[in-house]
């Protein structure tokens, strides 16, 4: 990993993101200064306070004044008006990126207001999180053995992109370049489509009659397959306005299983039943305990 340092990192939107981005680097020794703005003083006073950022403002320019990097950490659809507000202020050696969870609509959104992407905006998106949100829910090891996607463009520039590997390396994180359309379909099965299911079961039971006693017999089941529809409802009303083509297919594939699914129920088609749950099962359990030995290989000893 290349040797860095930035000087002064400014935030847009210190939520989670961030500040667990904020923490993280302090805690490596990789920034001077952390600068946050945003829409509401108070967490900004609270992120302060927690001793997350040195100091905040709510004006945009006091806030990325001589910035290194700028990062952009706003819900999705606010980040069109952010680079707006960023656009007369950014020197050629400011480097911005961004943690939206959508990132073709990022890319129209800088085409709008630069007209085409600038050289020095990576676009980026930690693969890690939660379904807590707000500065107080920001971690030093959020991103820790986590995966980092940065969206590049053929016009991005080499050094910021390089940068900005190093930012997340630093925090501990593995960094992988993928094209935007790409980003955008994996994503929208691997976290929209769940985070869409998870709502809407939870909403779909919520709204039966008999909800209260519903809910008052769910355990561990219901538990894991529903924690992220305790996320932020504004984060996720952005991405699935973000990334609707993507999100649609995901729901229309899942429909066409569903409806198998559903039928083999119907006809009693236990052959089919099994092999789905069955298949299902390989893939999830590969797939971790992949994960699983990885990790142990990296660190033997934890
Ligand atoms: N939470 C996750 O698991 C996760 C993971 C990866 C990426 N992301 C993406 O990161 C971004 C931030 O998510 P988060 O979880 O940190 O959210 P958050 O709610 O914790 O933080 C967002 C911050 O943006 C501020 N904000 C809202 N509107 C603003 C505006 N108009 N101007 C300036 N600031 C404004 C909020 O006050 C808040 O401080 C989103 O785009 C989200 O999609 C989230
Ligand atoms: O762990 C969670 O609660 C998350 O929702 C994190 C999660 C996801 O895995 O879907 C959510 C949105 C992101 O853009 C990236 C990560």
């Amino acid at each position: 990993m290349s040797k860095f340092y930035i000087n002064k990192l400014a935030i847009v939107g210190l939520g989670l993101m961030g500040g667990s981005l904020a923490r993280a680097l302090k805690a490596q020794g990789s920034v001077g200064e952390v600068v946050a703005t945003g829409r509401r003083a108070a967490s900004l006073e609270k992120g302060l306070a927690l001793g997350v950022i040195d100091a905040w403002t709510l004006d945009m320019k006091e806030a990325v004044a001589n910035a290194d990097v700028v990062v952009i950490a706003t819900p999705t659809l606010i980040a069109e008006k952010v680079l707006a507000e960023l656009a007369p202020l950014m020197t050629p050696s400011m480097i911005v990126t961004d943690v939206a969870s959508v990132k073709g609509n990022m890319q129209r959104a800088a085409e709008r207001v630069f007209g085409e992407v600038p050289a020095n905006f990576v676009m980026g998106h930690p693969i890690a999180g939660s379904e807590q949100s707000g500065v107080e829910a920001a971690t030093v090891d959020l991103f820790l053995d986590h995966r980092v996607i940065l969206t590049p463009l053929s016009t991005t520039a080499e050094p910021a992109i390089a940068l900005i590997q190093a930012m997340w390396e630093a925090c501990g994180a593995e960094v992988v370049c993928m094209d935007v359309a790409e980003h955008d379909a994996v994503l929208a099965a691997t976290s929209h489509l769940p985070h869409v299911l998870a709502y809407t079961l939870v909403d779909a039971l919520a709204q039966n009659g008999s909800a209260a006693d519903i809910f008052r017999f769910a355990a561990g089941g219901f538990r894991d397959f529903t924690r992220i529809a305790s996320s932020d409802p504004t984060m996720w009303h952005d991405i699935a306005l973000a990334n609707k083509e993507a999100i649609l297919q995901g729901i229309d594939d899942f429909s066409a299983h569903l409806d198998k699914v559903r039928a083999a129920i119907a006809s009693g088609d236990g052959d089919t039943l099994y092999a789905t749950f069955d298949r299902a099962k390989r893939a999830r359990d590969e797939h971790f305990l992949g994960q699983y030995l990885s990790r142990q290989k990296k660190s033997p000893s934890s």
